[in-house]
Order: structure tokens, then sequence, then C-alpha cells
């Protein structure tokens, strides 16, 4: 029978009886993995969910019970269940559903995400909320060991363990994986948790549909009948009610025990265990590769990409070995992105100098700082969405005591499936406003080295940005060069319109000056900004325009406004970037193009701001008077 056919809301589960579940699970398996064949995405982590997410739709009242996901990468099932089934295969696509909750996209979707660990402190938030309104209504924060591992959760924790009265369940999704293999102390005292005879014992907690409590005082008293004193988890420590470790995967353990927890009052703590990847054998066997997927056969599985053009990332990890050779002093730090961020050859070559410190940025940020105090050099690679997290400390620990840290700056401006949420759109503008530091942009793949190295030997905190995927074919210079801090370069000569583009935005704005016959310059360095370069643009031309794949407002645009200003220079300036605005997940190319940050979307907004509508005419400054 096909049972998922007959689902367009968590309602229609909750009528199923009981037997049928198991088999409803089988089904969502097999859709997810057609489904997400198909479209990429991330597959592992949703094989991982699919009994919890059946088992929670089942016995909780959802939208009036608040699930929030952490992450939310895991929640595929959740929207086959929650009558998205059918736009699955618009997954992370232009105008299709999202990869990740979103509010506006279903009621069911209590808390947007994407950036790990927000869970706890958001459920916590309903389920005060709850209680303030008199509402009666469950919040549950789905968490991973991974994203178990950063200071957000903890805070969360800590603040929750003592709201004894508010209907708060936290529930642990241990798969012993982040992205790549877990690391640091929590997992090794999770491992401890299930490796000991608490497991054992408790494995059958929801077939004997004893409440957790009842159960852990239970196991307590017949260890301590053994003579063995059992300490308390870290989680009751906290204040919570722990529960489990209960097989993830078994509809017969979860469905009580979640029945059983339901009935209990204050803050509760279920630890589940489940396999990432579960039911397709190659995503069991390698999770770190089926963890974000391209489309693919799952009849073969994931094949290796035909070679192409070299990614910043791997240019990124080629440099970051081939420094390290050169400099013993160097260490690389990355927060739990070791893939994302291509240092896989350098643990395997330089173990002694790499850190996975865990999805903990804020702490990547001040681990680096006070390895720098004392001569060491390192180098934090990191998403620019990531960086977000870490802003305090990149002020406060770092450029504030001008230490020689180097931040290598990963997807930086739009990055496609992933969306908004992922966007690395602020770095430029957050970063140029903070003393000390030195500000680059790579517009190609030997650039990106150069500014690495210069970054690098600069004593003070640098930062190097470029985008997710491929560079533009540039040759790369073996040996490790660095540029001059402070200096652009002149790409094309023209006449009347000068074109200053940063970044990933100099090879379309060479396309775009070629058409118009306008000055193209690579300015390089968005802090220190070229001034003399500026001027001289100034001094030989009539308009501006500045282009780079960030936000308009505050970013390199408005380092060269502020400039132009500071020097008493009245130019007409039109700044092209990102607007002000949100931009969701697709193609990164056609989102680019939607902007107008393709060659031909530069060329046009020049045109209709400088030209004649023919474009050959006379440059002539249109007056925006309404
Ligand atoms: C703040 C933040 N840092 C890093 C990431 C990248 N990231 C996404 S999923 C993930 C692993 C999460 O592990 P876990 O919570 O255990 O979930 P699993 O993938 O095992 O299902 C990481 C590091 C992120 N989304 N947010
Ligand atoms: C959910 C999450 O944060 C990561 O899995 C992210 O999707 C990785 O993105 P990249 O594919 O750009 O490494
Ligand atoms: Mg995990």
């Amino acid at each position: 029978m096909n049972l998922l056919e007959n689902i367009n809301d968590p309602a229609d589960v909750r009528k199923l009886a009981r037997t049928q579940l198991t088999p409803l699970a089988h089904e969502v398996r097999n859709y997810l993995l057609d489904s997400v064949s198909k479209t990429g995405g991330h597959l592992s982590s949703n094989l991982g969910t699919v009994e919890l997410t059946v088992a929670l739709h089942y016995v909780f009242n959802t939208p009036h019970d608040r699930i929030v996901w952490d992450v939310g990468h895991q929640t595929y099932t959740h929207k086959i269940l929650t009558g998205r089934r059918n736009q699955m295969h618009t997954l992370r696509q232009l105008d299709g559903i999202s990869g990740f909750p979103r509010r506006v996209e279903s009621e069911y979707d209590t808390f947007g995400t994407a950036h790990s660990s927000t869970s706890i402190s958001a459920a916590l938030g309903m389920a005060q909320a709850a209680k303030i309104k008199g509402e009666h209504r469950h919040a549950i924060a789905v968490i991973g060991d991974g994203s178990m591992t950063a200071g957000m959760a903890f805070e969360a924790l800590n603040n929750a363990g003592v709201q004894d009265d508010v209907n708060l369940l936290v529930i642990l999704n241990d798969n012993d994986m982040s992205i790549s293999p877990p690391v640091g102390a929590l997992n090794r005292y999770l491992a401890r948790l299930m490796s000991g005879q608490f497991y054992a014992a408790a494995k059958n907690v929801g077939k004997q549909v004893l409440p957790g409590p009842v159960l852990e005082l239970a196991k307590r008293f017949e260890e301590h009948a053994k003579g063995m004193v059992v300490p308390a988890t870290m989680f009751e420590e906290f204040g919570f009610n722990y529960i489990g470790p209960i097989d993830g995967h078994d509809l017969e353990s979860l469905i009580p025990t979640l029945e059983n927890i339901k009935k209990l009052k204050g803050p509760q703590f279920l630890h589940v265990v489940t396999k990432k990847g579960q039911g397709y054998k190659l995503a069991e066997a390698e999770p770190v590769l089926y963890h974000g997927t391209p489309k693919f056969n799952p009849a073969e599985g994931i094949k290796p990409a035909p070679a192409g053009k070299i990614t910043y990332t791997e240019v990124f990890g080629n440099w970051l070995c081939d420094m390290a050779k050169a400099d013993k002093r160097l260490v690389g730090i990355t927060p739990a992105m070791r893939e994302g961020s291509g240092m896989v050859r350098f643990e395997q070559e330089y173990p002694d100098r790499y850190f996975d410190v865990g999805i903990a940025e804020q702490h990547s940020v001040t681990f680096g700082a006070g390895l720098a105090c004392e001569g060491l050099k390192p180098v934090v690679a990191i998403y620019s969405t990531f960086l977000q997290r870490g802003y305090d400390q990149l002020i406060h620990d770092v450029a504030l005591q001008n230490l020689d840290v180097t931040f290598a700056l990963d997807r930086a401006g739009l990055v496609g499936a992933d969306g908004a949420t992922h966007a690395g759109n602020y770095d430029l503008a957050f970063m140029r406003c903070i003393p000390n530091m030195v500000v680059m942009a790579a517009s190609d793949e030997n650039e990106c080295r150069q500014m690495l190295t210069t970054g690098y030997h600069y004593e003070g905190p640098a930062a190097i940005r470029y985008p997710r995927g491929a560079g533009i074919g540039a040759a790369i210079e073996p040996a490790l060069n660095s540029i001059e801090i402070g200096k652009g370069e002149i790409k094309r000569k023209g006449e009347k319109i000068a074109i200053l583009a940063f970044g990933s935005m100099v090879a379309p704005s060479v396309a775009a000056g070629a058409q118009l016959g306008a000055t193209v310059a690579n300015m390089r360095f968005v802090k220190p900004l070229d001034v003399e370069l500026v001027k001289q643009l100034a001094a030989e031309h009539d308009y501006f325009v500045t282009v780079e794949e960030g936000c308009i407002m505050g970013g390199a645009g408005s380092a060269v406004a502020e400039a132009l200003a500071a020097e008493g220079i009245i130019k007409p300036v039109l700044m092209l970037g990102l607007p002000d605005k949100f931009i969701d997940h697709g193609d990164p190319a056609k989102l680019l193009a939607s902007v107008g940050l393709d060659a031909g979307g530069i060329a046009a907004s020049i045109k209709a701001r400088f030209l004649d509508a023919d474009g050959n005419g006379e440059p002539r400054l249109v007056v925006n008077n309404g």
C-alpha cells in the first residue's frame, strides 16, 4: 500500500495505526533518496532522521506544538510530511522550496535556521512565551551532536535548566558525526554515555513504556546494588531530566518514549542515537561524501566530478600546505568545516598544526588570537557567513590588539543552493570599519594565492575573501609571492568612465568595460584602499562605477565614495553590488544576473545611469529627479 501518497499533512500521519509507521518511514526514505538524487541536497542527515521526524509528528500536535530543528539541513522528511512532498523536486532551486526551514514557507517551520546551535534558545523562548500567554503547548528542539558543541547551545542549556516550569524538550540526535567526524570532549563524553552499561539498560526504555525518570532511578538502584556509583549525566547537572540513549531508528522505542515524555513537566532531555545515511549503504559507508550531494544516480552513487577549473577552496588548501612547509609557525584552524574549507590534505600532512575546534566560530577566532600572542602564525579558515558569529572576537580579541591572525574567508558573496542564510554578503562592510585590518578580495586564483601570502606576512589581522566554486582559469604561480599592500592595478584603459571593481566582480567588469570603452581597475584592497589610484582615475575620468559582490551599504563602493569625499573630489558614482534585501537560493550565475552583477547587467546599469539610451553617445549624467 502507498501510505505516503495519502499524507497531506501531519494530521494524516496521526490517523495511521502505529503498525503503519514503520512502512511509512520506509516509503519516506525511498522517496528521499530518489528526490535528493535528482536535486542534490543534504542527504546523509536526512536519511538519519526519518523515523524521528515521523515519531515527532505522530506524537505531538504539530503545528500547535512547536518543533524547532537545529541547522535545518535534516528537515526533508518534515517537509515531505507537512505538505511539501510535491515541491521536493524544486528543492534549493530558484523559486523552489528552501533546503532549510523557513517561517514564510510553512506554518510547520516554526523557526528559520541554517546556522547551527540556535534551536534550544528559540524553543526555550517559545516555551516561555506559551507559559506567559497561558497556552498549553510543547516546544521541542532537535539538535545534532555536532551542533551541540557550539557555545550558543550551552548558553541555552544553562538558561533552560533553571526554568523549571517550561514545557521544553531537547532531543539530542546523536549520530556521532558532524560534517566530518566529530571532535572535542563533548563527543568523547557522548561516546562514553553510549558505550557504557547505560545504553544496554536503556535500549528498551520505550518497549517497557517506563517514564524516563523511573527507568533512570531503576538503573541507578540496580548499579548501586552492584556496588557501582552511576554519576548523573552532564545534562542532569544542567537541570534537565535526561532520558536515553534510545535507538532513533526504532519507532517502537521512539513513540512510547515520546508519549511518556509528553506527560512530564519541566525541561526534558532525550538522547537518541541514529546513523547518518541510514538505509542507503553508500551514504552509511561515506557519510561525509553524502552530507551535501550533487545530483547522482542512486544505483551508482556519487562519481568523482570530471576535472575542471581549480576551485578557490583548492587554491587555499594548496597554499596552506605550501606555506606550512615554508614556515613552521603556521597553524590552521577550522570551525568544523574541514572538507568545505579545503583542509583535508593539511590535516593529513600537518596533524599537529591542524585544529578542528568544532562548531565554535567565536572560539576559533579567539583561539587564533591566543596562538598569535605566543608568536605562532594562525590561519583561520572560515566561511564568510560563519565569521558573522565571531564578530566581537574579531574586533575585541584580534584587531584591538593588532594580533597577527590571517582569515581565509571562503564562500564570499552569493553561494547558490544554500541561499540567504549562507550568503557571504556582509564581510566587506563589517570588516572594513575595523581598525588595523587589511581586507582583500581576490579576482582570480593566482591573486588569491598572492593575497593569502600577503595577508600571512602582514603582521596584524588580514582577511582574504574569495567566492564559492571554480576560479576563472588563471595560471597559478607556484612561488609564494606577495603583492604590495594597498595597491590596485589598471586592467584596461578607456575613457570617461572608470569602473573600480573588487574581487569576483573584476572579470565581468572587464567584459562590461570592453563593451563600453571604459577603464577598469582591479582595486584588490578594500582596506587600505588605493587612494592614489582613486585620485588618478578621478583626474582622468568623468564618471565612477564601483562593482562588488557584497552589500552596497557600507561596502567597497562606500569606501571609494568616502575616499572621494575625503579628498574633496566631486564625482558622480554609481555603486553596483548586492541590494538591501536577502537573496534566496538558486543557481549562482542566475542569481548574480538577477541583481545585475554579470557583464551584461553591469554594462546595462552603466548605460542607464550615464550614457544615452543606445549607449553610443557621449556620457551624460542622469539626474534622478523622480
Ligand atoms: C554556525 C554554523 N557553523 C557551521 C555550520 C556548517 N554545518 C552545517 S551542518 C554541520 C554539522 C552539524 O552536525 P550535527 O548537528 O551533528 O548534524 P548532522 O550533520 O550530524 O546531522 C555543520 C558544521 C553551520 N550550519 N552553522
Ligand atoms: C548546512 C550547512 O551549513 C553546510 O552543510 C553547508 O550547506 C555547506 O555548504 P558548502 O556546500 O558550500 O560547503
Ligand atoms: Mg551529528
